[in-house]
């Protein structure tokens, strides 16, 4: 045995029969924690025994438990889906685009006409519609930052009681800056809730179905954009049928705060707190088992891990004093310092922003968003059932992606399903050529067409729309809200703070853009701008995001250390999965 795998064989000891009792993770020391972990840095770690209790281990299902929470955190992504999509039908865009289009069937389902006072006016549309992207924009960075300091549950918390002011406030309105405000506040919800909830489930789950519960909250905010499709529609013949599109968001919000009073914290964020005793409660649930050793196996990771921060931080950042609040700026000022000076967490972070940047940029809710609009001139009967395909369609492929994410892996799908949305795009833009520039070009883009005139080119375009949203909710549309697990424990929240601002910042940026260039630049070259977008993005993921299903999150900042650790992942998969 040479000197690393009597190492290894110290440490998988030390694993396999330790008993429950905490007092073992107080003993953690640097010697300790330089031991390279199960599934971390060295390949031979995968072949011992280490590697076989973590196996069976990872084959079992979820337990009850873990779905059950995943579930009641989600609520908050079925809140994001609805909230987000229901101002969307209840205003009228500011274009020409689609105020032609309103007068057929158009995407507006449920109008607020002059409920409001007064006819809304570009200025109030754009600011109705724009606010809760920027709120949530805002939110997002400084919700990671409370959610070290608070816990991840209470941010869910307080995330509730905005969704719940936002959506009455909405509802009872009878002002435009009522309604903004309303909106802004919606959005701070939705922005805290996006960064918080994957966080919080991927601190809970077991490695190996890890991406399926992450995946489980996405699956609730395509079910909430289908929702409010659905809840729109219905209420499209009732006059200020609006108001309870938006109080309705309400309903959920008081669900999950029930619920979420009676669900644990991060069992990561309680041992990073000091409270080791009921982090081990709760693995305990999780991992539904009586024996402790998968239970302090995790414990000791995630021991360590902290351990080996705490190292590497230099002396003068420990030795901060003053009050609690100098002490919790400067705490905020160290971990800003380390998400960007440590190389593994800068690598992190370029893929977590790249992947979230990815995920908006290539056009996906413009082009939902505006799909009624879009067929409505393309001459479909009924764009609003059109447009619902669309949604139902990425819900569906959201599924899909819940159930093969853990076994196909996230960067293998991601590099099969971008070409997909490519592909797409690229028959969109070919279908929209050919259909003629005098119809849909740059002159008169807003003018309906008649159905009976409908070219077949219009059927091109919903089947390769289709495709596209295929490609895109089977991988990014999920892939990129994976991002917690890329981060140590010490900066996980305010790295996936930071994509999350990508995310809402670069959706903001779509959503200003994509009617301008429908207009000026045609419809065929935007959906080639989102190909190419797409196309550098595949490129860029190819070289930088490494596999990493099925590892646990303190392995995965193992990869990152030296390198993106492409190869590395890819030969741990194979090791994994043979
Ligand atoms: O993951 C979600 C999902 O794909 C939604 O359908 C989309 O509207 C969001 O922007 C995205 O973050």
């Amino acid at each position: 045995m040479d000197g690393l795998e009597s190492i290894n064989q110290y440490v998988l000891d030390t694993v396999i029969t330790a008993d429950s009792n905490l007092e073992l993770y107080e003993m953690v020391d640097r010697d300790e924690a330089n031991a390279p972990l199960i599934g971390e840095h060295e390949p031979a770690t995968f072949e011992n025994d280490g590697h076989r209790i973590s196996q069976e281990h990872d084959n079992a299902p979820p337990s009850a438990f873990i779905w059950a929470l995943t579930f009641a955190a989600g609520i908050s992504g079925l809140l994001f889906g609805y909230e987000y999509n229901s101002s969307l039908h209840c205003v009228p865009s500011q274009t020409s685009l689609t105020v032609v289009s309103t007068g057929v069937i158009s995407s507006t389902l449920v109008s607020i006409g002059t409920d409001l006072g007064h006819p809304l006016n570009t200025l109030d549309k754009s600011l109705i519609t724009s606010c809760t992207s920027l709120g949530a924009l805002i939110a997002s960075p400084i919700t990671s930052i409370l959610a070290d300091r608070f816990g991840r549950r209470a941010i869910i918390l307080v995330a509730d009681v905005l969704f719940i002011a936002g959506a009455l406030g909405q509802a009872v309105t009878v002002s435009v800056p009522g309604m903004v405000v309303g909106r802004t506040v919606v959005g701070f919800a939705v922005g805290g809730a996006s960064l918080v909830v994957p966080l919080y489930i991927s601190e809970l789950s077991p490695s190996a179905s890890r991406g399926r519960l992450v995946t489980l909250s996405i699956l609730l905010i395509t079910l909430g954009q289908v929702v409010a499709y659905f809840i729109g529609y219905m209420l499209s013949m009732q006059s200020g049928g609006w108001r309870w599109m938006v109080g309705l968001g309400a309903a959920p919000a008081v669900l999950q705060f029930g619920l979420m009073l009676v669900l644990p914290e991060s069992p990561r964020w309680l041992v990073k707190a000091d409270k080791t005793q009921e982090a081990q409660k709760i693995l305990r649930k999780v991992y539904a088992v009586k024996v402790d050793t998968i239970v302090d196996k995790v414990l000791r990771a995630i021991k360590t891990e902290i351990a080996e921060e705490e190292a590497t931080r230099d002396d003068v950042s420990k030795a901060v004093s003053g009050n609690r609040a100098q002490v919790w700026l400067a705490s905020i000022r160290n971990r800003s310092a380390e998400m960007f000076h440590v190389g593994m967490n800068r690598r992190a972070l370029t893929i977590a922003c790249l992947l979230q940047g990815l995920q908006q940029l290539c056009g996906f809710n413009s082009l939902m968003y505006f799909s009624a609009t879009i067929f409505s001139l393309l001459g479909f009967y009924s764009p609003t059932m059109t447009s619902l395909s669309i949604a139902v369609t990425n819900f569906i492929c959201t599924l899909i992606a819940l159930l093969i994410i853990d076994r196909v892996g996230r960067r293998r799908i991601l590099l099969l399903s971008v070409p997909v949305m490519i592909a797409g795009l690229i028959a969109c833009s070919i279908a929209y050529e050919c259909l003629g520039r005098p119809t849909l070009g740059a002159e008169p883009f807003n003018k309906t067409m008649d159905p009976d005139a409908r070219s077949p080119w219009a059927v091109v375009i919903l089947i390769a729309m289709i495709i596209y949203v295929c490609g895109y909710a089977i991988g990014i549309g999920n892939i990129a809200w994976q991002q917690s697990e890329l981060f140590p424990l010490s900066v996980r929240s305010l790295g996936s703070g930071l994509a999350t601002a990508t995310n809402w910042g670069s959706n903001f940026v779509v959503g200003l853009t994509f009617l301008p260039m429908m207009e000026y630049l045609t419809p065929a070259w935007t959906f080639a701008v989102y190909a190419l977008v797409c196309a550098i993005g595949w490129m860029c993921a190819w070289g930088i995001y490494p596999e990493t299903k099925r590892l646990g999150l303190e392995d995965v900042r193992g990869l990152l250390k030296d390198s993106y650790g492409v190869q590395e992942s890819l030969r741990r998969a194979k090791i994994r999965d043979p």
